[in-house]
């Protein structure tokens, strides 16, 4: 497994936002969290990342025991909602800041530096964008940035908290495609959170449905819809039955 989730509870005060959560993410592989608003898809998230930390139970990354590791020190890629880029700097030195940042013992030089940065850029298609400032940029590119700037320090897991939500319906669809394509190119395993059911199904090998603090079923599109598990799935992607329509992912 590249992250094993095991018996993960959370809770604030006396509210358990999460209740002994398993989850378990092959090599490669692209794993939605979906749900609906306060199931728990963030918080866990942000645990995973390092960004808080669980009241109990492990994480395990390839069988190394994270679970108390600082998040800086567990080279996780994370591109969040809201674009955070460096206003400052061009598109390529904001891709390149992971990287630029590192201990000297561990920095690649400088043309190594370089020559990733444009690979990555140019996988997200914005190669052409690269002396460019973020304020010249749309909402679309600006997130393929920090896409790339995730990506260029060679995360062993990459984690999207909702990065699309802030952009309209037709550029969002446009990106689910975009960093699927970059995720196998890149070959490391993604953990995306999101609320929208189309956007899970388009994206994700595998799907983790959360409703308040658990996962109720774990598993593809298809098994999803042929065979939910509970009732609250089975509701909760009620519109979804024509999805093979969509023409995507089964
Ligand atoms: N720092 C905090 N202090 C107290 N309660 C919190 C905190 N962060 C989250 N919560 C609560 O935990 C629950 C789960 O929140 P979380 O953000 O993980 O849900 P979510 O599924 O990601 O929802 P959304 O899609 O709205 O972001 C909610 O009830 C929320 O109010």
């Amino acid at each position: 497994m590249a992250l094993t989730v095991e018996n993960v509870s959370k809770s604030y005060g006396s509210n358990k936002v999460l209740d002994r959560v398993d989850l378990d993410i092959r090599p490669g592989e692209f794993v939605a969290l979906l749900g609906p608003s306060g199931s728990g898809k963030t918080t866990l998230l942000r645990i995973i990342a390092g960004l808080q930390f669980a009241d109990e139970g492990r994480l395990l990354m390839e069988g190394e025991d994270i679970t108390g590791l600082e998040a800086r020190l567990r080279r996780f890629g994370m591109v969040f909602q809201s674009y955070a880029l460096f206003e400052t700097k061009t598109v390529a030195e904001n891709a390149a800041f992971g990287l630029k940042m590192r201990p000297r013992a561990t920095r690649p030089s400088r043309e190594e530096i370089g020559k990733r940065v444009r690979d990555l850029l140019d996988m997200a298609e914005i190669g052409h964008l690269s002396d460019r400032y973020p304020s010249q940029l749309s909402g679309g590119q600006r997130q393929r940035v920090a896409l790339a700037r995730a990506l260029a320090i060679e995360p062993r897991l990459l984690l999207l908290d909702e990065p699309f939500s802030a952009l309209d319906t037709k550029i969002r669809k446009g990106l689910r495609g975009a960093l699927r394509d970059l995720q196998r190119k890149v070959g490391i395993a993604a953990i995306l959170v999101t609320h929208d059911q189309e956007e899970a199904f388009e994206i994700a090998d595998r799907i983790a449905v959360m409703s308040e603090g658990h996962i109720e079923q774990f598993g593809t599109a298809e098994e999803l819809l042929r065979r939910p598990a509970t009732p609250f799935v089975a509701e909760f992607l009620e519109g979804m039955s024509n999805y093979q329509n969509l023409g995507a992912g089964i």
